[in-house]
């Protein structure tokens, strides 16, 4: 948003008449990005890039917070403090994500930024509901977000790649995973998978230690 944006009453107001009961607020992407692999293709990927988008902060947030009745889920949190801020502004939720990467080249993953919340901050997983996506590919990394604290997860390109075959290939996507993280915790030993917690990852490697 543009730091003159009013909040969009009018948006909000169709949304609630439609039913819905959330509303996703992106926040990863504030600034225009570098398309390094469409700039290959296109002379300007800016194209489909809006400017004005330039604008975000709590203050902002709490402004359109109180321009609707629906909760607004911050999608694009990356750190532990501004985990920690959401809650404080009254955020219902918060979504992990870096844009699944597209946004800013080496900004940290959903699984850093859940493991850094987890080793300075855990009491945000109890305290609000926490999502994630970004990177999530198999029925481990489902897993690994899961013990950390995080109650569900999202998957982007994996479905937009599986829905070339339509309502088949979402279906194979979906059937795919769903076995994988029941294969993954039967192998771990666990027979509910609402009981997974830290204890049944291995945190020793470099990444956990970090
Ligand atoms: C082609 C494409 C367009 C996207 N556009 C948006 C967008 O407009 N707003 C947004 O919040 N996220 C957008 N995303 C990010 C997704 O919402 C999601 O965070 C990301 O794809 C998850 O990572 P994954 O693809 O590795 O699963 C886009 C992702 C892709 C692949």
């Amino acid at each position: 948003m543009a730091a003159d944006d009013e909040a969009p009453r009018d948006l909000f107001a169709k949304i609630e008449a439609a039913g819905r009961k959330a509303i996703v607020l992106t926040v990863d992407s504030a600034a225009d990005r570098t398309a390094y692999r469409a700039k290959r293709l296109l002379e300007d990927t800016s194209l489909s890039r809006d400017p004005r988008y330039t604008f975000m902060s709590w203050d902002f947030y709490k402004e359109l917070q109180n321009a609707t009745s629906l909760p607004i889920i911050p999608k694009g949190i990356q750190t532990v403090e501004d985990a920690r801020k959401a809650i404080e502004v009254g955020a219902p939720a918060i979504f992990l994500s870096n844009h699944g990467g597209r946004a800013l080249d080496g900004s940290p993953s959903p699984v850093e930024i859940a493991w850094e919340i987890y080793k300075e901050d855990p009491d945000v997983f109890n305290e609000i509901e926490v999502y994630a996506d970004g990177g999530v590919r198999y029925g481990t990394d489902v897993m690994k977000l899961l013990a950390l604290g995080v109650r569900a997860v999202g998957l982007g390109r994996p479905f937009m790649y599986a829905n070339l075959y339509g309502a088949e290939g979402i279906s194979r996507a979906i059937s795919l995973l769903s076995k994988e993280v029941t294969s993954a915790a039967g192998s771990i030993g666990l027979s509910d998978i609402g009981n997974i917690n830290t204890s049944y990852i291995k945190l020793t490697s470099t990444q956990w230690n970090s």
